[in-house]
């Protein structure tokens, strides 16, 4: 058999299904005990009608906990992941298809522009023709800064990108690749002629870095082309379209297209965030190129694999996957990461058990960042449509206008898309679509129309991703995740603690609020297409934010057992049941962490800070929606702030420093306070024998409830660490002072209700 004929039999990638045995072991038993404690409840209640609230809940608490882990053993029981074989794409297709690259940002500040650059370059300098790729930068921010980055960005590009091709540089972020911790800067080749480039190239990127930090210290002249910049507002300008460098003879070595958009911002127009600026690169790019397949990341997510493209098509070109897979989605990885991961958001686990799990059902969830996407599917298309029957649902142009709005360029390009036909003319000239762009730019051009609401990126939840995930999984499209070697991505997580709630915060409520939406799940099953156990993997991730109820009030029952001297713990053989739960649970996540190669510290860190997570970040976004829900208070899209990696030298030293819990004034951080200084009291009371009488003779708080009461105070040993600290480590006087307030109202209420 030749070399062509083998590779044309063979599968452009396959699916690998792994069996975690002892993760399923371990799963169940523990499921098995929470049904046994559950029982146990349920039928000691009747000889036992001493049992007071706690008893009650307790139950109620353990009943979603249940719940919660039925859910999560469902997602996890057979992960899979794929494995693609890029070389059998080459001789497979006759010309590879054409990609548009999507960044966003939002904030030169909080998303300082040397780390947006850096993620544009290593796009640009993608292992793939360069004419068939396409980069679209979206500012939200309207800095002229973000555009003044940009325009040196695709200077240096020109040195940068054939660099990296010629010797097949594999670190393509300029600042990864000079890190010093990056060995191979210059191991591969020390031939004289390598070694003067890449002194040339350091220094280019180096005049780069501080052309940009003078721009940023000096603010930038507003003349020549950066003049459209001297009237605007954040919020109130008009679009601002820039094609910086189009790659005009279409040559494949080249530097592929580079183009500006800040979509127009009007105080009357709602702008829904992220969503909306994702709809808006739609539109521009299908007027500019309308690649049928496009890779969004986030500004800070930077290509750690050249060769992802080609991994990512494997998938979305296999025969069959046209008619069914929708989008591919990498992996979500963090370069610089404390070590440990002190606040729990490295999601190294998450992605291996989670994302793997629900990867063998439907498929992996879409996370926003790092993940391509059908152009045709993002327009509404639904899998095993006859292009006939496609043109059919989203055809008669007089519908097609309600659709997509009344560009009649972008209809006609969007019909092109939905019917797969080749429009992408190497030569086009990208200025000539300029007028058109700015129209569907426009803030109103949405008005009426179906986007965000049947095609493009969904609104209606600040967590836009995973409703628009749940949205084509929900049309019964197939999702697939793609875990390469090396990583395909790399972006940077928050580095604090501050930083860290306000993100879980977000997610918490943008997550509950699909829950709570016509979107939710559960629907999806009854009237869609979303199977019952991708519903199952669906309602554990968009219910985040309820577990703050039963995670809160499961933290107060001992202390509140203690103080009022009741218990919520079986007294007799039955609290073996809870005590082999805690053992199963603390070993089968222990043994989940040691098997991802992770230490144990940070298997404790990622069990603390879950509990954290619950309940302080999430009780606000729990709360959060609700105000929204009563139509009393709507909320942002907060721009999680992006830090530039770590000097060497400065802060390697301070790293401890840098895992350390800060704090400020900002009211999340009451509940754990509050829940830490009721243990604390609980405990007290119970070394010195202050509590008051058991309930009418019956028994009362035991050995048990004193566990569970340290075993909190352990999870929150950062607050505690923050009791005493001064400055941004230590929690401010007016949280404690709250927090006490509570305290008290807590104890004295419990006298009244035992
Ligand atoms: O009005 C806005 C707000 C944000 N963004 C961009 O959205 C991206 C994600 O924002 P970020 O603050 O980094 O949020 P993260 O918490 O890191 O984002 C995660 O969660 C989001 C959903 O909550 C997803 O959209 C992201 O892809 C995912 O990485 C960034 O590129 C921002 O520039 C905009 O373009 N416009
Ligand atoms: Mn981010």
């Amino acid at each position: 058999m030749g070399i062509s004929e083998e590779s044309n039999t063979e599968p452009l990638y396959e699916k690998i299904w792994v069996k975690y045995t002892l993760s399923r072991v371990m799963d169940s038993i523990i499921l098995i005990l929470l049904v046994l404690l559950l029982c146990y409840r349920v039928f000691s209640y009747d000889d036992m009608n001493h049992h007071s609230y706690p008893w009650f809940l307790a139950f109620m608490c353990e009943s979603w906990f249940t719940f919660t882990w039925l859910t999560i053993i469902s997602t996890k029981w057979n992960p899979s992941y794929t494995k693609s074989y890029p070389h059998r794409l080459f001789s497979r297709v006759a010309e590879l298809p054409s990609v548009d690259l999507f960044v966003t940002t939002a904030d030169p500040v909080l998303e300082p522009p040397i780390i947006t650059v850096n993620t544009v370059l290593s796009l640009l300098a993608l292992d793939y023709p360069s004419n068939k790729l396409s980069c679209y930068v979206s500012d939200d921010g309207c800095s002229p800064l973000n555009l003044y980055a940009l325009v040196e960005a695709s200077k240096f590009a020109k040195l940068w990108v054939p660099f990296c091709k010629k010797y097949n540089v594999k670190t393509r972020a300029p600042f990864r690749y000079f890190d010093s911790n990056n060995n191979e800067a210059t191991a591969p080749n020390n031939s004289p002629e390598f070694m003067q480039e890449w002194l040339a190239i350091k220094d280019g990127y180096e005049h780069l870095c501080s052309k940009i930090q003078n721009a940023t210290k000096k603010s930038i002249m507003l003349d020549q082309e950066f003049h459209v910049f001297s009237t605007t507002q954040l919020n109130n300008h008009p679009t601002i379209i820039k094609v910086i460098w189009e790659n005009k003879e279409g040559v494949s070595d080249g530097v592929p297209h580079l183009i500006y958009v800040s979509r127009e911002k009007n105080p009357n127009h709602p702008h829904r965030y992220k969503a909306g600026a994702m709809n808006v690169l739609t539109r521009v790019s299908g007027l500019m190129t309308n690649a049928p397949y496009i890779l969004n990341v986030d500004c800070d997510m930077h290509v750690n694999n050249p060769e992802i493209v080609q991994h990512a098509l494997c998938v979305l070109m296999d025969p069959n996957s046209d008619k069914e897979v929708a989008f591919v989605q990498c992996p979500q990885q963090f370069y610089d990461g404390l070590k440990d991961d002190p606040f729990g958001n490295q999601l190294v686990t998450i992605f291996v058990y989670i994302g793997g799990g629900v990867s063998g059902i439907q498929g992996i969830y879409y996370v926003g960042t790092n993940c391509f996407h059908r152009r045709k599917v993002l327009y509404g298309l639904s899998p095993h449509h006859h292009i006939q029957n496609g043109n059919k649902d989203l055809g008669k142009s007089s519908k097609k206008d309600i659709i997509f709005g009344s560009s009649e360029e972008f209809v006609e390009s969007a019909a092109q898309a939905l019917e797969g036909k080749k429009t992408f003319t190497q030569n086009a000239n990208l200025c000539n679509s300029l007028e058109a762009a700015k129209e569907v730019a426009a803030s109103g051009y949405e008005h009426g129309t179906d986007w965000g609401n049947k095609v493009g990126w969904m609104y209606g939840s600040s967590a836009e991703d995973i409703l628009t995930g749940l949205t084509m999984h929900t049309k019964g499209w197939r999702s697939e995740s793609c875990v390469t070697d090396p990583i395909a991505f790399m972006g940077c997580t928050a580095q604090d603690s501050v930083v860290q709630m306000a993100q879980y915060q977000r997610w918490g409520s943008g997550l509950l609020e699909i829950f709570f939406s016509k979107n939710c799940p559960i629907f999806g099953t009854i009237f869609g297409k979303l199977q019952f156990r991708q519903c199952l993997a669906y309602i554990w991730v968009t219910t985040w934010a309820l577990r703050s109820v039963p995670e809160t009030c499961y933290a107060l029952l001992p202390a509140y057992c203690i103080i009022t001297n009741s218990y919520f713990l079986p007294k007799d053989l039955g609290v073996l049941i809870p005590a082999a739960l805690l053992v199963a649970f603390n070993i089968s996540t222990l043994l989940e962490y040691l098997k991802t190669g992770l230490s144990m510290r940070s298997w404790w860190n990622n069990l603390r800070m879950s509990r954290i997570t619950a309940m302080n970040p999430w009780i606000f976004s729990f709360v959060t929606i609700l105000l929204k829900k009563l139509r009393i208070h709507d909320y942002a899209f907060v721009v999680t702030k992006k830090e530039l990696p770590i000097n060497e030298g400065l802060d390697k030293n301070n790293v401890n420093a840098g895992g350390r819990f800060i704090f400020n004034k900002s009211l999340v951080f009451v509940p754990g306070t509050t829940i830490l200084l009721l243990q604390l009291t609980a405990l007290i009371i119970n070394f010195f024998g202050w509590q008051p009488k058991a309930r009418s003779g019956g028994q009362g708080s035991g050995f048990g409830e004193l566990i569970c009461s340290i075993y909190v105070v352990l999870f929150y040993l950062p607050f505690l660490k923050g009791l005493f600290r001064k400055g941004k480590y230590g929690i401010p006087l007016s949280t404690i002072c709250k927090s006490m307030g509570l305290a008290l109202l807590f104890v004295h209420l419990s006298m009244f209700i035992v």
